[in-house]
């Protein structure tokens, strides 16, 4: 048996540290949204025992494990089931760019092999289990806008969040949230933020746009400044750096600016930049 399922980016369209813990893992209350650019993920059970996964499209830095496959082997062991996974994926999503690629495969694999294998966990014990993989998988398998706090894997649901274009641009470099996190220096214990209103209009979301993490990681790649002002000056309401970076989106009312936007932005060499809108 095959499935394929798509596995999306996702957006932090608010990020405020509030706190560490002993751990060193950082509380945080976010705004997330999925955005519609996807990694494809195909899951085969074959009769061969053990956990096989292919990346195309992109080269992984050699000596971590695939995150997906730590998801099927955890699947396997908790269904019980006498078979292999091989899972291809196709990657779309930039590498350790902001957008969450790694752990929405992560989740993919855990919610296909759920339906394939007839696990049927349910989403609350599928959320628990992304979260052993990931503080950022529990959020792919809720599937709605979500505000998250803990260390992003309690979720509450968003309402009445509006459906914007974003561009996102991503400038070719690589950057690790470990370190990201670690060289955030928390100087005084974070205010806690709370889940904002007005997010019917694109002012109100505007109004939201904040990143704690822009602080470790512009003054190491200031080409993030770069991109945020390139795209308010091709017509962006706001532009923030998602997640840990680097990948920069701008919001858009329209799709006509938008389009013209993420065009414009693709010629610049070494830069990726995609047209998406919520999910
Ligand atoms: C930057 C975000 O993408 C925003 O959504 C997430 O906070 C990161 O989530 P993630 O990549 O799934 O994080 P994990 O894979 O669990 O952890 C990666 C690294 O980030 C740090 N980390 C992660 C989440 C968090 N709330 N505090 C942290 O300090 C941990 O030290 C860890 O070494
Ligand atoms: N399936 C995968 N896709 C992408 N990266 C993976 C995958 N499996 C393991 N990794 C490793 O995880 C690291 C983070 O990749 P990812 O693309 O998820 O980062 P990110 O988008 O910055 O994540 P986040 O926004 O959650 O911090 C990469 O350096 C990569 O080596």
């Amino acid at each position: 048996m095959n499935k394929t399922f798509l596995a999306p980016a996702k957006i932090n369209l608010c990020l405020h540290v509030v706190g560490k813990r002993p751990d060193g893992y950082h509380e945080l209350a976010m705004l997330m949204q999925r955005v519609s650019l996807y990694d494809t993920v195909r899951i085969a059970l074959v009769a061969e025992g053990g956990v096989r996964v292919v990346c195309k499209g992109v080269d992984l830095p050699p000596g971590g494990e695939n995150i997906a496959a730590r998801a099927a082997r955890r699947m396997l062991e908790l269904s019980g089931a006498d078979c292999g996974v091989e899972i291809v994926i196709d990657k779309a999503i930039p590498v350790a760019a902001g957008l969450g690629g790694g752990s929405s495969d992560a989740a993919a694999v855990l919610m296909g092999l759920d339906e394939m294998l007839s696990t049927a966990l349910g989403k609350e014990r599928l959320m628990a289990e992304g979260g052993k993989l990931g503080a950022d998988v529990p959020f792919f398998i809720f599937k709605e806008p979500a505000w998250a706090t803990g260390i992003g894997d309690c979720l509450e649901t968003v309402p009445s969040l509006a459906p914007f274009w974003y561009v996102l641009v991503n400038p070719g470099v690589a950057v690790s949230t470990a370190w990201v996190y670690q060289n955030l220096g928390l100087t005084s214990p974070g205010t806690v933020a709370r889940m904002p209103g007005f997010l019917e209009t694109t002012a109100g979301v505007v109004r939201l746009l904040h990143n704690d993490l822009e602080g470790v990681t512009i003054p190491r790649y200031p080409v993030i400044a770069s991109l945020k002002e390139r795209l308010l000056g091709l017509g962006a309401a706001g532009a923030l750096m998602s997640g840990s970076g680097p990948t920069v989106f701008g919001v858009f009312e329209g799709v006509e600016a938008a389009r013209a936007a993420c065009e414009e932005l693709a010629t610049v060499p070494g830069w990726r930049s995609f047209l998406v809108r919520a999910l």
